[in-house]
């Protein structure tokens, strides 16, 4: 497995690569380290995608708000590369921040307008001009034919497939189910910060999702209203601040007074302590 830290060792890699796939695509999985299974779950797929496979990891301070946790987001890049190692990844571009914005650096590409409004672009102000900023960088600087994306940062996904067909971006943006513990709890980098009580809580939140999207179903088309106000009403109960629980067209991130015909999901942030817990389920038609 090569590492690039810098820009030119990055596109020697990266034509060296691809000359010895046969001119073959690379598959790019990006990420902010702290790697666990459901980074793993990106790589296989990337690997099911392309010949050649390359992970990024940076902990993109764009993307962090003032009072957020860049400073103490989890680090560990001698475990990230045994894994990436062991799963079979090729490259990974591991670049600092000067490398990833020399100075003088002051282009930013920002998606000014659905899916990026609401949610967490309402509760993370600049947080989404952080993601399409250094996602745009990242296809052009790796010559990503193809792009990993886990559904567990759904808004995420919605946003990055905007911008790349905005500005016709040679990438394709490919979705990967959310990885998830056998109690339900979606795997999170930041879950390690629960204690050993908040862990034992957090599964609530999956459960409600899925209870609440089981409601709508069989509620054919009736108000969602009551149904997110009990989920609400449960997670507080149970000790979370819920930020948003909330009914959405799937693409635009539009809220829903009701599930339709059109593809739907309900997406949700609830902090349990000091951990923020990010999840969304799919809402099956209603059929009513
Ligand atoms: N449980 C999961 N299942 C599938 N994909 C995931 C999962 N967790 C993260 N990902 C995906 O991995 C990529 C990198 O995410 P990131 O490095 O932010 O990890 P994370 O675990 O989401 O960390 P955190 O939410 O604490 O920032 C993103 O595309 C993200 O959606
Ligand atoms: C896509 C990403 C790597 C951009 O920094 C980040 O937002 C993440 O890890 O989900
Ligand atoms: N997975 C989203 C990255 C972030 O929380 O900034």
């Amino acid at each position: 497995m090569r590492i690039a830290r810098d820009l030119e060792s990055l596109r020697r890699e990266v034509a060296a690569l691809r000359a010895a796939a046969g001119g073959g695509a690379l598959a790019l999985v990006p990420t902010m380290g702290a790697l666990h299974a459901g980074h793993l779950a990106l790589v296989a797929a990337a690997r099911r995608a392309a010949p050649v496979v390359a992970a990024s990891i940076f902990v993109n301070p764009k993307q962090f708000g003032p009072n957020e946790d860049f400073a103490t987001y989890p680090r560990d890049e001698e475990g990230d590369l045994a894994k990436l190692r062991a799963a079979g990844c090729d490259l990974v571009w591991l670049p600092t921040v000067e490398a990833m914005y020399p100075p003088g650096s002051v282009t930013v590409v920002e998606v000014a307008g659905p899916p990026a409004e609401g949610f967490e672009g309402a509760h993370r102000p600049g947080h989404f001009r952080g993601v399409a900023t250094v996602c745009a960088k990242l296809f052009l600087q790796t010559g990503a034919a193809v792009a990993m994306f886990g559904e567990k940062d759904w808004q995420q996904l919605q946003v990055v497939r905007r911008m790349v067909r905005d500005l016709d971006l040679p990438v394709r943006i490919e979705p990967v189910p959310t990885v998830r513990e056998p109690d339900g709890l979606a795997l999170s980098s930041r879950n390690r910060f629960l204690t050993a009580e908040e862990r034992a809580r957090a599964p609530r939140l999956a459960a409600e999702l899925h209870r609440a999207a089981a409601a709508l179903a069989a509620g054919r088309g009736a108000p969602a209203a009551p149904v997110l106000a009990e989920a609400v009403a449960a997670l507080t109960a149970a000790g979370f601040a819920v930020d948003y629980f909330a009914l959405v067209e799937a693409e635009s991130l539009r809220p829903l007074a009701a599930p339709g015909d059109a593809p739907a999901r309900l997406v949700a942030a609830a902090r349990l302590g000091r951990v923020r817990l990010l999840d969304n389920v799919g809402v099956p038609p209603s059929g009513g």
